[in-house]
């Protein structure tokens, strides 16, 4: 199997690394939900930092839950692409993307209340 150089690899790397970023961007730009997830998850990080609370979690769920929405937003993409029109599969194909979103955003709120919940009631008593 040939490898390319380190320059070459390097340049692939970027190169998709660009394209990855346009499509974060196409989805905060098209995306209500997706625009709300960012914000909630930089206001999670941002208590995490002043209440001195456990960062890793914090991170982790904001991950999950932004990635899910991205991915469900690519699916739709392709389900509106090939089926335009009503189809069962394609309801069933958005629904079962969509409910991916809310089962990671409950276990991103349930987590959030876990580490920030106590720091934030010591602080506010
Ligand atoms: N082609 C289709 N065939 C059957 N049902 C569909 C189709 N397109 C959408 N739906 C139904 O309408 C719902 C909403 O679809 P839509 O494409 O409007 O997503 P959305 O509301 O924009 O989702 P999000 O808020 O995540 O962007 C889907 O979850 C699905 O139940």
């Amino acid at each position: 199997m040939r490898s390319d150089g380190p320059a070459l690899s390097l340049r692939r790397w970027v190169r998709s690394a660009g394209f990855a970023w346009s499509g974060i961007a196409h989805a905060y730009r098209t995306q209500a939900n997706f625009r709300i997830e960012v914000w909630l998850g930089v206001l999670a990080v941002t208590l995490a930092l002043l209440l001195h609370a456990p960062l890793a979690p914090i991170l982790l769920s904001c991950a999950l839950v932004l990635s899910l929405e991205l991915v469900n937003t690519a699916l739709e993409a392709v389900v509106d692409l090939a089926s335009p029109g009503f189809h069962p599969l394609a309801k069933a194909a958005k629904d079962g993307a969509a409910g991916a979103v809310l089962v990671a955003s409950l276990g991103a709120l349930l987590v959030g209340l876990a580490v920030l919940g106590p720091p934030l009631l010591r602080f506010l008593g």
